[in-house]
């Protein structure tokens, strides 16, 4: 039974704060916060939802999925264990890192760390951007989307589609190349219905994270965030562009992470339950050219 809603947060390792914060506020208009053992981005009322903690790399850590409550949270782990997969429970120093409730984590097939959480036991203070992007579209569709490197490809998908749940909004089989062969991408929702809250990806992944994407309320914020990338020296590694299957119109940066970040506007939800599957044919319907981040 699907009770994961969304994508409450992602955590972040770094050797350089400074760095991220800087990227935080300048390049992306979220709000720095100082937590116990981190530096927060504020996308909204909550504290945060980039927690960036320190680490002796800089990449992604791990992915955090909101649980609307303790007994969802109890069958979700009772589920994953019912599968063979091994979850820890999380002591009070993590849960208060997280600002929740209560945590348990676990590893997925392909080595990717996933925190289910439920409560939030952070502030409520209203989002104010430092440099006055109107908002970002979180609510109960919650931070985004994140997509993962995911190699073995089969069990990873089987533990979020069959055991977790999660509805399989899309499939694209990705062709590099003419002549390469297919890798596949898959789009998963969650409960709350945005197009997808994970997607895998047969691909590897040094850092941890294809990419993460957060969408803003206006698309002239999409095209004020496009204008600032020079200013703030950050790395372009897709262009604008829209995409065929959530009609998604975003671009994609380079994060101190050493992962993308997709920044968009406008994608479309999902009626879980509903909603068949679709089989994407093209990456975009316009734009969104990958070529410049290899340059
Ligand atoms: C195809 C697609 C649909 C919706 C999305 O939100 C989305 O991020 C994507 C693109 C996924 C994918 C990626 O992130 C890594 C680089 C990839 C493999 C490409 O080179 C094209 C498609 C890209
Ligand atoms: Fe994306």
């Amino acid at each position: 039974m699907l009770k994961i809603e969304a994508l409450a947060y992602i955590v972040a390792e770094t050797r350089d704060r400074e760095k991220w914060r800087v990227f935080g506020e300048r390049m992306l208009g979220m709000q720095a916060v100082a937590t116990d053992d981190g530096l927060g981005l504020k996308m909204d009322a909550r504290d945060f939802r980039i927690l960036v903690v320190d680490g002796d790399a800089d990449r992604y850590f791990a992915s955090g999925w909101q649980l609307p409550d303790g007994s969802a949270l109890d069958v979700t782990i009772a589920e994953l264990r019912g599968a063979g997969i091994e979850v820890t429970p999380g002591d009070a120093a993590l849960a208060a890192s997280r600002k929740v409730e209560r945590i348990a984590f676990f590893t997925d097939p392909a080595g990717n760390r996933h925190e289910l959480v439920c409560g939030d036991t952070g502030g409520s203070t209203p989002f104010v951007s430092p440099i006055g992007v109107h908002g970002f579209k979180t609510g109960a569709q919650g931070m985004g989307h994140t997509v993962l490197p995911a190699i073995p490809f089969e069990p990873t998908l089987k533990l979020f589609h069959d055991t977790l749940g999660m509805g399989l909004s899309d499939v694209f089989n990705f062709k590099p190349a003419p002549d390469a062969p297919n890798i596949r991408i898959y789009f998963l929702h969650a409960a709350s219905g945005r197009h997808h809250s994970l997607a895998l990806a047969e691909m590897p992944n040094p850092a941890g994270c294809v990419h993460v994407m957060v969408e803003v309320d206006r698309l002239t914020d999409v095209g004020r965030a496009y204008d600032r990338l020079k200013a703030e020296g950050v790395k372009l590694m897709a262009t604008l562009g829209e995409h065929e299957n959530d009609r998604m119109t975003s671009f994609y940066m380079m994060t101190p992470g050493n992962f993308a970040l997709e920044y968009g506007y406008g994608g479309i939800s999902v009626e879980p339950g509903v909603w068949e599957t679709t089989q994407t044919s093209q990456v975009s319907i316009w734009g969104h050219d990958f070529s410049v981040g290899f340059q």
